[in-house]
């Protein structure tokens, strides 16, 4: 499978412009290098403007949605859509959305983990639902948000679920940019799964984005990175086959012992 990540520099406080910029993006790359799949970042469509949120959040994707179904079956690619802010009745959520070729949505996922630090909770509300997998191309696949990859049991849970290829779509900032990178191969590594992560470049009320949207393969090997803190196009190829290779070779689910763990 074929994938072109958008490592973007998200303009803040303009949806308009974000969108209008994703659609010149896919205009420019998509029809050059004919990806299967692409990945977008975290809260595309507003940025980190938090404190204008109320005015600039979708309302349950009223926009974000036909403007991704028709990108996706226009130029016939999959679009794991990133993320955006997305009013539900009174509540604004970060809210993940995933297309496939024919236009389809096929999942949708809310951030369960506020970031505590940016003062998440007091402008968004946590995701209820429990995160689920979802095919594109017959693959199983899962979706996770920025600081979502700081609690193992989630994407442990997408694995157990037959996952193969987990994506981590985020604003991550550069002075943790360590974390970013350490626990993408370590959520690889246990879960014997693709990484593929989409973070935002640019600035934000002071905060840099760290940039480096990493592709890891099931065995922790880094297959590509995105440049540091700059906005870039990362294409890359997975292959499918090793993850069942990487399973039995060390079979890691075979052994667990989940009643020791208080499943
Ligand atoms: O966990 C972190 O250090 C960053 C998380 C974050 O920026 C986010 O979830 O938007």
């Amino acid at each position: 499978m074929k994938y072109m990540i958008y490592q973007m520099d998200v303009v803040v406080a303009n949806p308009k412009e974000n969108q209008i910029k994703i659609e010149k993006w896919v205009e420019a790359q998509v029809t050059k290098s004919k990806p299967d799949t692409i990945v977008l970042p975290e809260m595309w469509n507003a940025g980190y403007a938090l404190d204008q949120l109320e005015e600039l959040a979708d309302d349950n994707g009223e926009v974000t949605i036909p403007f991704l179904r028709n990108l996706a079956s226009k130029h016939d690619i999959n679009i794991i859509a990133g993320s955006i802010a997305n009013k539900k009745g009174k509540a604004i959520y970060n809210t993940s959305y995933i297309f496939n070729r024919s236009g389809e949505l096929v999942y949708e996922y809310d951030k369960v983990h506020l970031v505590p630090m940016l003062n998440e909770p007091k402008y968004l509300n946590g995701g209820e639902q429990k995160a689920k997998i979802f095919e594109l191309d017959g693959v199983k696949m899962g979706v996770i948000i920025c600081y979502d990859l700081r609690f193992p049991e989630l994407m442990r849970s997408l694995a157990l679920q037959g996952a193969e290829v987990i994506h981590v779509v985020a604003q991550w900032p550069t002075s943790r940019k360590e974390h970013w990178k350490y626990l993408q191969y370590a959520r690889a590594i246990e879960n014997q799964c693709y990484v593929i992560s989409a973070n935002s470049s640019g600035t934000c009320n002071g905060t840099n984005f760290a940039g480096e949207s990493l592709v890891i393969n099931p065995s922790g090997e880094l297959v590509t990175s995105g440049p540091p803190e700059k906005e870039a196009t990362v294409e890359t190829s997975i292959d499918l086959s090793i993850v069942e290779e990487i399973r039995s070779n060390i079979p890691v689910f075979t052994s667990r012992v989940p009643h020791l763990y208080g499943e």
